[in-house]
C-alpha cells in the first residue's frame, strides 16, 4: 500500500508517496512560490540508491498544477494504481477533531470554520484538499490535523484568562500545534531510550521555520507553546511568538498602523529575522554571529533565551522529567543551539555530553546527555509525513 501525503503552506506544497508500513518513499517534494511569479516544483525520487533530483518550472503555478504535475510523475513510475488513499496535512482543527478524519464535506465545512483561526495555514490546506480531490476523485483522502494531539490538554492549560464568552462564543483558546510531529518523536524517544511511553515525561522541542515546545506526559499532551494561533510562545524564524497584548493598541495609536499591519509583521518580519535584521534562517544566523555580527548574535541569545524559559515552563506541565527531545531543522542540526539551550537548564540537572551533541550534526540522532544528567536529552528526526502516512492507513482501515 502506497499513501499520497500532501503538506499545503500558504505558497507551498510538500509532497511525499511512502509505505506507511516501512517508511520506504518513493517519491518526495515541494512545489514552491505557488500564486506567485516563477512557480518551481522540484522531485525528489525516493528508492534505491541515491535520490534522483528534477526541477521545473510551474507556468500557471496553482496547486492544481503543481497537484498534476505530481500525479503525472506517479504515473511515469508506474505507481498511480497503488496509491490507496491521500493523507492532507490540515494546520488547524478547532475543538472538532481530536483525531484524524476522511474528508466529508462535513469535515470540510468544519475545516473552513477553522479559516478565521489560522488565515495563513488553514486556506492553502483546503486549496491543496481541492486539487487533490480533482486529480484523484476515486481515493479516500484524509485530513491529519495539527491540533488532534493537544487535545488533551487540561482546561488550565489552554484557557486563556478572559471573558468566559469569549471562549464560548468564539472559541478562544489555545489549540497547540505541530501536534504530529511532538507526538511521533514522543514515540520515538521512548523507543530509543527502551522505555513504556505510558511512564515517561518529556519535554518536545520541535524548532523548525514555526517552532513550539509541548509536555507530553504518558504519550499525551498536557501543554503546548503555541495558543490560538501558531503565533504564540517561541521565537521563530519570521514569527515573533509572545508579545505582550497592549502592544496591538500602543502601535495602533504611536505608529498608526492597522490591526492586520500590526499581525502580518508580527508573523511574517518578525522573530529571528526581525532580530537580526539579517535572516530568518539559523544556519546563516551562526555563520554571522561567527563573524561578528551584532543582529545575528542578539537574534541567537534572544531564541535560547526564550527556549529555555518555556522548556522550564513546560517541565512544570509535567509530573516530572525524564527526557528532553530536540527535533525540527533546527533541533536536529544545530548542535549549538542545543548546548546554548541545556547550559541554561543547570537548574533542572540536565547536562549534555559535549563530544556526543557535537557529533550529532547530520541529525542521525540518539542521546546527548551526560551519564550523571538527572534527564535525558535527545535528538530525534521528525517525520511527519510518516506519521500522516499511518494515520491516514488508519482511518481509511476504519
Ligand atoms: N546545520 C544546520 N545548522 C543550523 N540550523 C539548521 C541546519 N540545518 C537546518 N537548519 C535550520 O532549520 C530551519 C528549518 O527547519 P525545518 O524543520 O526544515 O523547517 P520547516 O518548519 O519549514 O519544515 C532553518 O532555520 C534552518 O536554517
Ligand atoms: C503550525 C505551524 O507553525 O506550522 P509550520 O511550522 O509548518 O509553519
Ligand atoms: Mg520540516
Amino acid at each position: 500500500m502506497q499513501i499520497l501525503v500532501l503538506n499545503s503552506g500558504s505558497s507551498s506544497l510538500k509532497f511525499a508517496l511512502l509505505d506507511p508500513e516501512s517508511g520506504e518513499t518513493r517519491l518526495s517534494g515541494l512545489a514552491e512560490r505557488l500564486g506567485q511569479a516563477g512557480a518551481r516544483i522540484r522531485l525528489d525520487q525516493g528508492g534505491a540508491g541515491q535520490p534522483e533530483r528534477t526541477e521545473e518550472s510551474l507556468s500557471g503555478g496553482s496547486y492544481a498544477e503543481a497537484v498534476a504535475r505530481v500525479m503525472a510523475e506517479l504515473d511515469a513510475l508506474g505507481v498511480r494504481e497503488e496509491v490507496a488513499a491521500v493523507g492532507h496535512r490540515v494546520v488547524h482543527g478547532g475543538e472538532a477533531f481530536a483525531a484524524s478524519a476522511l474528508i466529508t464535506p462535513e469535515v470540510e465545512q468544519a475545516i473552513r470554520e477553522c479559516v478565521p483561526l489560522a488565515p495563513l495555514h488553514n486556506p492553502a490546506n483546503l486549496a491543496g484538499i481541492d486539487a487533490a480531490r480533482t486529480a484523484f476523485s476515486d481515493l479516500p483522502h484524509v485530513a491529519v490535523f495539527d491540533t488532534a494531539f493537544h487535545q488533551t490538554m487540561p482546561p488550565a492549560a489552554y484557557r486563556y484568562a478572559v471573558p468566559e464568552h469569549w471562549y464560548t462564543d468564539y472559541g478562544v483558546r489555545r489549540y497547540g500545534f505541530h501536534g504530529t510531529s511532538h507526538q511521533f518523536v514522543a514515540a520515538e524517544a521512548a523507543r530509543m531510550l527502551g522505555r513504556d511511553p505510558a511512564e515517561l515525561g518529556l519535554v518536545t522541542a520541535h524548532l523548525g521555520n514555526g517552532s513550539s515546545v509541548a509536555a507530553v506526559q504518558g504519550g499525551q499532551s498536557r501543554d503546548s507553546s503555541m495558543g490560538l494561533t501558531p503565533l504564540e510562545g517561541l521565537i521563530m524564524g519570521t514569527r515573533s511568538g509572545d508579545v505582550d497584548p497592549a502592544l496591538h493598541d500602543y502601535l495602533a495609536r504611536e505608529a498608526s498602523l492597522t490591526l492586520p499591519e500590526i499581525t502580518a509583521a508580527l508573523n511574517r518580519e518578525s522573530g529571528l529575522l526581525g532580530l537580526s535584521g539579517l535572516t530568518n534562517d539559523m544556519r546563516e544566523l551562526e555563520a554571522a554571529a561567527g563573524e561578528g555580527h551584532a543582529g545575528a548574535a542578539l537574534a541567537l541569545d534572544a531564541y535560547v533565551h526564550r527556549l529555555a524559559r518555556y522548556i522550564g515552563a513546560m517541565t512544570a506541565s509535567l509530573d516530572r522529567l525524564d527526557a528532553l527531545v530536540f527535533t525540527g531543522g533546527i533541533g536536529e542540526n544545530s548542535s549549538l543551539v542545543r548546548a546554548r539551550t541545556v547550559a541554561r537548564l543547570r537548574a533542572l540537572g540536565l547536562t549534555l555530553d559535549d563530544s556526543a551533541n557535537a557529533a550529532n550534526v547530520r541529525g542521525q540522532g540518539g542521546v546527548i546527555s551526560a551519564s550523571d544528567s538527572r534527564a535525558a536529552a535527545l535528538v530525534v528526526n521528525t517525520n511527519e509525513e510518516l506519521m500522516i502516512a499511518r494515520q491516514t492507513r488508519e482511518v481509511v482501515r476504519g
